[in-house]
């Protein structure tokens, strides 16, 4: 066992400055607060000068916006009071790719390997909350295994409440747009991104309209021709794990036999029964980007993994799989034999916790068995169930949120030294 200290330099080196959310204004032409909507006799609104009676003929052109519940697409107020329309409907004059906002978005969200990636923003509807309006905690709809976030640019329609809560591990961050763009001296768009598996809620309207639209962020790998001109985003935190785990690989003292570590990661993946877990190593986000890269720039070798629970008994034992055989959030216990079964075609019995012993451990399964010395821990927060049965802002499109874990096999001390 490594001593306290070696781990707890090695735990306090993962920690992590930078936010998974990124806001500000742009200031933008006057043009680009226009929008025209509606099909066979489209409208414009000017929303740098927009009437109230503007408004409402906006939001006459509207639907109620739905939410997703599980597998359906529910109308229901006590959960989202607010206006929707699609994006065939409406034609924004803002222009996303002039305004410099994606290359803001790639250096603040992008990390570790994916800083060689692109976001590629994809508009995906327009919301009107007026006087009542909320939408309450829930994570984006995961629309692909690539969907790193979602965008919201605010106009600067008069308005009071409506603040954007986000919240991830134990911080808050609260966003209020119309404070934002009124501060600014040129008419401006308020903007906000973050990962989609953030839980976010919209507070109450309490006067006038907050209008927003909202785009689906994608990653992609860039086309051949630009990506010799890339940047690989570097952060401190980087080279602070980076260094610290190099230093303690090349003490005889830390794990003098070798051991495997196991990284819990903070955020949630989109998969679905196909992705292989190898992929998603392209699409981690902030600080899980952070852990793979210095693994694997240490050529410690880190494997994606999941991991089944087995509730009923304990939360102190899993099956460690190397695909996903289920949904991420089943477990096992549900049905007879399935922990068997999962060992049959190559799971691994593992502690999901510290302090349990192999022997404890081989109990589950004694030719298939793993202790896992966990740098930071397979995290229980994010609990699957509650994840993909609870809200989303669609209807589930057959991606599940997934938490896996990053593995690593540190080789005994004589063989590394
Ligand atoms: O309007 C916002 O700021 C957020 C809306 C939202 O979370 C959503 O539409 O999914
Ligand atoms: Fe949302």
């Amino acid at each position: 066992m490594p001593t306290p200290t070696q781990m707890e330099s090695l735990r306090n080196a993962i920690s992590y400055d930078r936010l998974p959310v990124c806001s500000g204004a742009v200031s933008s032409p006057p043009e680009a607060l226009y929008l025209y909507y509606g099909k066979e006799k489209p409208r414009f609104v000017n929303f740098g000068s927009a009437t109230p009676e503007d408004l409402d003929s906006l939001v006459a052109a509207c639907d109620p916006a739905t939410f997703g519940r599980g597998d359906e697409d529910v109308y229901d107020e006590s959960y989202r009071k607010a206006f929707k329309m699609d994006a065939a409907n409406f034609a924004v004059q803002f222009d996303l790719a002039a305004s410099g906002l994606i290359g803001t978005l790639e250096d603040r969200l992008l990390q570790g390997d994916t800083g060689n990636m692109k976001i590629k923003a994809e508009l995906y509807k327009l919301n009107v909350y007026d006087k009542d309006s909320f939408f309450k905690a829930h994570r984006d709809t995961p629309r692909g295994t690539n969907m790193i976030g979602s965008l919201m640019i605010i106009y600067p329609t008069p308005h009071e409440g409506g603040e954007l809560v986000l919240r991830h591990k134990d911080h808050e961050w609260k966003f209020d747009a119309k404070s934002l763009t009124a501060s600014q001296v040129s008419p401006s768009l308020a903007y906000v991104a973050f990962y989609s598996d953030i839980e976010h809620e919209v507070l109450k309207v309490t006067s006038g309209r907050r209008v927003t639209i909202t785009y689906n962020l994608y990653l992609e790998v860039p086309a051949a021709d630009t990506r010799a001109s890339t940047i690989i985003r570097e952060v401190k935190s980087i080279s602070n794990l980076q260094r610290t785990l190099q230093g303690l690989l090349k003490s005889p003292e830390f794990l003098p036999t070798g051991a495997t570590l196991g990284f819990g990661l903070v955020h949630l993946y989109p998969v679905t029964f196909n992705t292989k877990l190898r992929d998603l190593a392209n699409y981690l986000k902030g600080e899980d980007a952070n852990v793979y890269q210095v693994c694997r720039e240490l050529r410690l070798q880190p494997s994606v993994r999941v991991i089944y629970d087995d509730v009923q008994r304990g939360s102190r034992f899993g099956i460690m799989m190397e695909k996903i055989v289920k949904n991420p959030s089943y477990h096992y216990e549900e049905e007879e034999g399935y922990e068997d079964r999962l060992i049959e075609i190559g799971g691994k019995a593992v502690n999901k916790k510290e302090g349990v012993d192999l022997s404890r451990i081989q109990e589950r399964s004694s030719t298939n068995a793993e202790l896992i010395t966990w740098v930071s821990p397979f995290n229980r927060r994010t609990k699957l169930h509650d994840v993909n049965v609870t809200y989303g802002n669609e209807v589930s499109v057959g991606y599940m949120y997934c938490s896996p874990c990053i593995i690593v096999s540190i080789p005994p001390a004589i063989d590394r030294l």
